[in-house]
């Protein structure tokens, strides 16, 4: 089993291809097009929410199968025809090409897997098992579900504001630096959470910063 290297990928604009169109392509499709990846799917037949995808313009289908040479200029590549040829084949010329590749059904022969995914905006909770189970790895994700409700979407998406807010503002870095960790820690969690449900305004954010940086 390799010891994989966990990592947060910026996919916009880069050109992803995903070779096979069932529902597992259409799995990594979901994920590619929420990452605003320019995706081509190559495969004779797509499932109905594909065929939508590419209907509404948000993916380019090339309807036939997967030939060599087809991933010249791409940066990422799924491997999820039904075929284990076709999918040993794409992960050759990836390893040639050295292109990152993802293999449905041999997961040894490409260079990365999917975790299952929590998101709560800018909130990711990744599980992976490794490849021993994916189905633990959803069961592991749905337990978190429980835990990790909507309260931490807006609580990020304060704490973006009041960092950001800080790193103009305040020029001192030991100021800086303890307004940081008492903005990141669990007292500013509860005091977000349990405060009026409208967001802090820039007001709002100066107001604290004036107040916690005597201390
Ligand atoms: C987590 C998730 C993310 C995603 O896909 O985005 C994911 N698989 C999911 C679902 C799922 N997978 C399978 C079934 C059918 C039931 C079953 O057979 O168990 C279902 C259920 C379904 O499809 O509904 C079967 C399966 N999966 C792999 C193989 C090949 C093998 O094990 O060798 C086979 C046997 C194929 C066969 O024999 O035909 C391989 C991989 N699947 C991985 C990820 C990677 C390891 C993740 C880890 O363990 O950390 C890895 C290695 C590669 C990869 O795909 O990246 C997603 C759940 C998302 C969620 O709901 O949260
Ligand atoms: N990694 C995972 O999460 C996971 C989960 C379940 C299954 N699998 C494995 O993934 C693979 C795909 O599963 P599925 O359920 O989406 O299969 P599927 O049968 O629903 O779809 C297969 C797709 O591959 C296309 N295809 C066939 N030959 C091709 C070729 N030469 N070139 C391009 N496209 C081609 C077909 O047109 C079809 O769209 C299988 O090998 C399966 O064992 C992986």
């Amino acid at each position: 089993m390799p010891n994989y290297v966990p990592i947060m990928l910026d996919c916009e604009d880069r050109v992803c291809v995903v070779i096979g169109g069932g529902q597992v392509a259409e799995r990594k499709v979901r994920e590619l097009l929420a990452g605003s990846a320019r995706v081509t799917v190559i495969s004779p037949l797509v499932t109905p929410n594909l065929q939508e995808y590419y209907d509404q313009g948000k993916l380019n289908w090339i309807p036939r199968k997967y030939a060599a040479g087809d991933l010249e200029g791409t940066f990422m590549v799924h491997a999820a025809s039904n075929d284990a040829g076709v999918n040993a084949a794409v992960a050759a010329e990836a390893k040639t090409k050295g292109i990152l590749a993802n293999v449905a059904d041999q997961p040894d022969l490409g260079s990365f897997i999917h975790p299952s995914v929590l998101r709560r905006g800018r909130l990711l909770i990744a599980v992976s098992t490794s490849g021993a189970g994916p189905l633990a790895a959803r069961a592991i994700r749905r337990k978190l579900d429980e835990d990790y409700g909507t309260e931490y979407e807006e609580y990020l998406d304060a704490l973006y504001h009041i960092r950001k807010a800080i790193q103009q503002q305040v020029n001192n870095p030991a100021v800086r630096q303890k307004l940081l960790r008492k903005a990141s820690g669990p007292e500013m969690f509860e005091t977000l959470r349990q405060g009026t449900s409208r967001p802090w305004s820039p007001e709002d954010i100066r107001q604290w910063i004036n107040d916690n940086q005597e201390e």
